[in-house]
């Protein structure tokens, strides 16, 4: 085991929304360089744990130590950043790239004190690691929704997380988006950015991922790494209602699981 502190540390977690509860009893720890995918089914809770474990559903019950501090007294929330799920820049904004990007540095410095050389230095390279350094200068709003979302992961970036939280970063994009999305999410897995990302398209990321945990009615039916997934998927009866996408699921595995053509499409 490494003797690298942990990102993120829940013990026995549930997270839920006012008296009902959604996750329980979650036990996951992300350690500095690891990519992580969250699996599951429609409604399996992936999206609850990851705003639960950011502070943004109600921690119901359990441990969470994000960098070693419980989340209730968790104040550097630059040091985690987050893209959530279906999110893109409203049309009516006119801002430019490098404009919403900057935003990402606002937290490091007081209101008053203008962006040093550093910070525009910072917003540049974060332009530069989405792959969309040619567009910098333009309005957000003449991008395409899977570059808006390559922009927000990019704001992200600017706030020099140590631990980057993407909630289906390549959802609902078309596939040169998906493809241009997951190059992003390459170059920064090989900067060593770690990362906790949830998505149905594994395919795309099968490259990145280090490790895969699965959750399946609000619990954790799997966390391992990514050539042990394939024998979870197997021991699943094929033609069973478990399935990790919301696609129809074909008649048997085919090839690995990241080869399964209905996370291909
Ligand atoms: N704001 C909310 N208030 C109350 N219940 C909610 C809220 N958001 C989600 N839920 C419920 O929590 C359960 C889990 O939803 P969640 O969005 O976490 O699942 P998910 O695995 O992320 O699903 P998907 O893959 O469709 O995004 C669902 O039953 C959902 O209806």
């Amino acid at each position: 085991m490494s003797a690298a502190p942990s990102l993120i540390d829940l013990r026995s977690a549930s997270f839920g929304y006012g008296d009902r509860s959604v996750v329980s009893g979650v036990d996951l720890t992300i350690r500095p360089g690891e990519v992580v995918a969250l699996l599951g089914p429609n409604g399996s809770g992936k999206s609850t744990l990851v705003k639960g474990l950011l502070g943004l559903t109600e921690h119901q019950g359990g441990q969470v130590l994000l960098l070693g501090t419980p989340r209730e007294h968790f104040r550097e929330h630059t040091r985690i950043g987050y893209v959530p799920q279906r999110h893109s820049l409203s049309t009516s904004v006119r801002a430019t790239v490098t404009e919403i990007v900057a935003v990402g540095r606002l937290p490091h410095r007081p209101w008053w004190r203008p962006a040093s050389r550093e910070d525009r230095e910072i917003v540049a390279a974060s332009i530069r690691a989405v792959g969309l350094a040619d567009r910098a200068g333009e309005e957000v709003a003449s991008l395409s929704g899977g570059q808006q979302r390559r922009v927000l992961i990019a704001r992200a970036l600017a706030g020099q997380p140590e631990l980057l939280v993407m909630d289906e970063p390549t959802a609902g994009v078309d596939r040169a988006s998906q493809v241009a999305l997951a190059e992003t999410l390459r170059g920064l897995a090989a900067r060593g950015t770690s990362m906790l990302v949830v998505t149905h398209e594994l395919a795309a990321l099968r490259d990145v991922v280090t490790r895969i945990v699965c959750m399946d009615s609000g619990h954790v039916d799997f966390d391992g790494p990514t050539a042990a997934y394939a024998a979870h998927v197997a021991a699943h009866a094929p033609g069973s209602t478990y399935d990790h996408t919301d696609r129809p699921r074909p008649p048997a595995p085919v090839g690995g699981p990241f080869d399964r053509p209905e996370a291909r499409s």
